[in-house]
């Protein structure tokens, strides 16, 4: 069941642990629908329970295609370089949809303030993080995650680090800035 909260940024800890920040409540998903992050929950014992759901939402949003994807040592080819550009802050030109279908893991994006919000999804949990937001991602102490990923017909989805100085300047982090801006 997803659960959102302040990441607490001490370095020197695994980023695979949880990251709680003392002393601070949880993010209602309302907050994080202002930071325009989606976010459902799917029945995920068979697929007949939630293909039909999946195939909605494709075809409202104009998805055409689907992968699956497995995070884990032993399953993921290049697993430590991919890990690595999975963590590494960055942002997409289209939006992320993730829908978690074994296993868990952590999202995490930037709020207005630029701080952290650690999002944790386990099977059952879809999300969608819009384009232009900074995010990362990291697998929790488990160390498995299995996500379905959605994709429109010529999905631009290449990782756009923040250490790039030109990743602050692409026209889809200002509209985004402005998508956002009004969300009280
Ligand atoms: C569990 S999906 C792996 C992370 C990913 O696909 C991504 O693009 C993170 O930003
Ligand atoms: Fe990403």
């Amino acid at each position: 069941m997803v659960r959102a909260y302040f990441y607490d940024n001490i370095a020197d800890v695994d980023p695979r642990e949880p990251h709680i920040k003392p002393d601070s409540a949880d993010i209602p998903l309302s907050e994080l629908a202002k930071l325009g992050v989606l976010y459902w929950r799917h029945d995920v014992s068979s697929e007949s329970a939630y293909l039909p759901q999946v195939d909605a939402i494709c075809k409202e949003r104009n998805y055409s295609s689907r992968d699956v994807i497995i995070v884990s040592p032993d399953k993921l080819p290049n697993y430590e370089e991919k890990i690595k550009i999975f963590f590494d802050e960055h942002l997409h030109e289209d939006e992320e949809i993730r829908f978690i279908l074994e296993g868990s893991g952590y999202f995490d994006v930037r709020n207005k303030q630029d701080e952290w919000i650690r999002i944790h999804l386990d099977a059952g949990d879809m999300i969608i993080l819009p384009a232009g937001i900074y995010h990362r991602f990291v697998s929790d102490s488990n160390n498995y995650i299995k996500a379905m990923r959605l994709f429109k017909e010529n999905p631009n989805w290449i990782a756009l680090s923040r250490t790039k100085p030109e990743t602050e300047q692409v026209p889809t982090r200002a509209e985004y800035l402005s998508s956002i801006q009004d969300a009280a």
